[in-house]
């Protein structure tokens, strides 16, 4: 798969490793986030991912901020997307089987690296059920459409 990525200062290091993994897993990384640890604002980077995703330039995200929170309110600004914050793999699994995140997001000053390795696999290596799952998702699109 093509999968964007996106950090802010607070998870270089692991932005690093994650992307590092993935790719020894097969997967083209595209790095849009910030290699720097200089102070920096998550919403850029959240956005950048989001739109990415959104357009169809990769198959889907990855984000990492301190906590997951604020990159990922980023992402789900951008029509289309559905990012997750996720801290442990079951949620991850969940997050995919139920709610077809495109994106999945957690945090650097909240998950170790191995924990982190396990959110993304069990969230890359889960299908979307659909069925009953489908009408919810495409009522949560839909509210996209209401917005003023
Ligand atoms: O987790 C985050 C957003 O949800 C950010 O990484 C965090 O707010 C950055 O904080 P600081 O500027 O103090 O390093």
């Amino acid at each position: 798969m093509k999968i964007g990525i996106g950090n802010d200062h607070s998870a270089v290091e692991m932005k690093n490793e994650i992307k590092e993994y993935l790719e020894s897993k097969g997967h083209e990384v595209v790095n849009f986030g910030t290699d720097l640890t200089e102070s920096c604002n998550y919403p850029e980077y959240g956005e950048a991912v989001g739109r990415a995703v959104a357009s169809g330039e990769v198959d889907c995200g990855v984000l990492i901020c301190g906590t997951g929170i604020g990159i990922s309110l980023a992402a789900n600004k951008v029509k289309g997307v559905r990012a997750a914050v996720c801290s442990e793999p079951c949620s991850a699994r969940l997050t995919k089987q139920h709610n077809n995140a495109n994106i999945i997001a957690f945090g650097a000053r909240i998950v170790g690296i191995e924990v982190a390795k396990e959110i993304v696999d069990a969230w890359l290596d889960t299908k979307f059920e659909g069925g009953r799952h489908q009408t919810r998702v495409d009522m949560l699109m839909a509210i996209e459409n209401k917005q003023e």
